[in-house]
């Protein structure tokens, strides 16, 4: 089982630089086995092309290596707390793909501006807030991760699966690491539409809510809200 889980993650993270996520190892993909309350991660600043299931590091829900010879992502404290607060979450990414990192930079949410973003994510893709300086100073992978969940105090991440951490990058996550690498992919690409719609109409507007209802909710069930 955890030899499969370790396969997984290592093919989610061979999906990076081919769906052109990442640059060098900017970047990475963990899954998690909830019986078993393990993480398997990516290895820190290993390359892609390089890497192999037997790198894959695998920590405990504390983060002690528990499996591997490598050291483990750097944003490994981040991905535990993300996987302690979001009960039903199975795979998660963090990468600096160019758009979403622009609008993380620019402290800024991805407004819904049309239905591709709607199919995915209900709703603004919210930017964290600034970290304080004793947070950065402190565990910042781990006040990181904090950061996130305060922003989804009254979000509901099976409804957001991405999130931007301000002045740093995307996050985002799913069922299962692909999954998260397939919301990880429309994240970016909404994030380039958005960026240049605003670009061409400054006073574009998000979509109406019963279009942004009516895709979320097609394509994600709830089909009661149409009585059906
Ligand atoms: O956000 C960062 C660094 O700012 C990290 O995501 C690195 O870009 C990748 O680190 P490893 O996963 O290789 O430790």
């Amino acid at each position: 089982m955890l030899e499969e889980l370790k396969q997984v993650v290592l093919e989610a993270n061979l999906q990076l630089p081919k769906y052109r996520l990442v640059t060098f190892t900017w970047g990475n993909v963990s899954g998690i086995d909830r019986e078993r309350g393990l993480v398997v991660i990516k290895p820190s600043g290993v390359e892609y092309d390089k890497m192999t299931k037997d790198d894959m590091v695998v920590v405990d829900l504390e983060g002690n290596v528990v499996e591997g010879n490598l050291k483990p992502s750097s944003d490994t404290p981040t991905h535990l707390v993300l996987y302690q607060s979001f009960p039903y979450i199975g795979g998660i990414v963090h990468t600096h793909s160019p758009w979403a990192t622009i609008w993380a930079q620019a402290g800024k949410g991805i407004p819904a501006l049309g239905t591709t973003h709607a199919d995915y994510f209900y709703g603004e893709i919210p930017c964290t807030r600034k970290m304080t300086e004793a947070e950065i100073k402190g565990a910042y992978e781990l006040e990181t991760g904090k950061v996130i969940v305060e922003t989804f105090s009254f979000l509901d991440p099976m409804q957001m699966p991405g999130v931007l951490v301000h002045g740093h990058g995307p996050f985002a996550w799913g069922n299962d690491p692909y999954n998260a690498v397939h919301n990880a992919v429309v994240l970016e690409e909404v994030a380039k539409m958005a960026a240049r719609t605003c670009h061409l109409n400054p006073n574009v507007q998000p979509i109406a809510q019963s279009l942004l209802d009516r895709h979320y909710l097609r394509k994600h069930g709830a089909n009661a809200y149409y009585g059906q």
